[in-house]
């Protein structure tokens, strides 16, 4: 006999749709929204039994996790929602998830605003970043430094195929920071007139590796060869627990659509779709490993990346297993 499927409300579909269509992205916003979908499930929950409500709620992470795999800041909110409610009946439990959601958001916010103070003592008067994608965490740091009365200026990167460097030039304007818009292809070029690379993470290694946006490792790379420091700006939600029991991180892959319209495809193969001699790949994000990272940047201060395991211990102890498994 086939189980009935427990109710889950539909703005965690929403949101679990927004996410897979990026229409919600970057870690921390994700976190966010996660935690927020399993506010609003409780709220909305009309479940008559405590296991009932339970089981929606887990029904709900589920939907939410199978969105996008790499941001290690979603499992990390839901199991931080999840783990955290208590109470014996269901309006305790609807109570205890709201207040547990709310505090995962807030906790978010602090991190951040912490992390772009300790990051803003990394960049001088007069200092130029080079960017690359969108990081809220980053961009948090610049914030610092210019509320610190600091003057810096960016040198920010397109970031194909998506171009989410348009985000970052937008708020860099906003703050009235210079700022020079260069195509990927540039940045080594322009490496020299930066004096540090800025990058966000979706998700950090217990070896200290770091996984963001395609193009971060590339970038690390040069960027040693041309002896500029590569910053990267990471709460710790992004610190990915299973890594420290050997489990690597997953890269999403993304349409092929978001690489080749279908005129361009169409240009290439002279009209056939069904061309299998013609592969497009688009990985969303890679591994940039710890020997070309100089710090990562958290609320908890900063760390040279061969340490952060450390600190992961300390926060996530040696448990892991899916957000659900409660
Ligand atoms: O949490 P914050 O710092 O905002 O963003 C962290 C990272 O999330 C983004 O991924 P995507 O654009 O969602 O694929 C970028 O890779 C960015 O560096």
């Amino acid at each position: 006999m086939d189980e009935e499927q427990p109710d889950v409300a539909p703005v965690v579909e929403a949101t679990a749709d927004d996410i897979a269509t990026m229409e919600i992205r970057g870690a921390a916003a994700i976190g966010d929204a996660a935690a927020e979908a399993l506010a609003i499930q409780a709220e909305r929950s009309d479940a008559s039994t405590p296991t009932a409500f339970r089981d929606q709620l887990r029904a709900a992470a589920r939907e939410l996790y199978e969105t996008r795999p790499t941001a290690v800041s979603l499992p990390n909110a839901l199991r931080y929602v999840l783990r955290g409610i208590e109470g014996e009946t269901v309006p305790e439990l609807r109570e205890s998830t709201i207040e547990q959601a709310r505090e995962f958001q807030a906790d978010l916010e602090q991190a951040q605003e912490r992390l772009g103070e300790v990051g803003a003592n990394r960049l001088r008067d007069g200092d130029v970043v080079m960017t690359h994608c969108h990081s809220t965490d980053a961009l948090s740091c610049v914030e610092a430094a210019l509320d610190a009365g600091k003057h810096v200026e960016a040198i920010v990167k397109e970031t194909r195929p998506r171009k989410q460097g348009h985000i970052t030039a937008e708020q860099l304007r906003e703050w009235d920071v210079p700022v020079t818009l260069v195509v990927d292809n540039a940045a080594r070029r322009y490496l020299d007139d930066a004096d540090h690379v800025l990058v966000g993470a979706d998700s950090i290694a217990a070896d200290g590796s770091v996984i963001n946006k395609i193009g971060t490792s590339g970038l690390a790379v040069n960027a040693r060869e041309r002896g500029v420091p590569v910053m990267v700006a990471a709460q710790t939600i992004k610190l990915h627990p299973d890594t420290m029991t050997g489990h690597t991180v997953e890269i999403e892959m993304r349409d092929e659509s978001e690489v080749l319209s279908e005129t361009e495809y169409a240009d290439i193969t002279g009209g056939d779709r069904a061309d299998d001699g013609l592969t497009v790949e688009n990985p969303a994000f890679d591994v940039t490993p710890p020997r070309h990272v100089d710090a990562i940047v958290t609320e908890r201060g900063q760390f040279p990346p061969e340490s952060i395991v450390t600190l992961m211990r300390e926060l996530f102890g040696e448990t892991t297993g899916e957000p659900w498994e409660v």
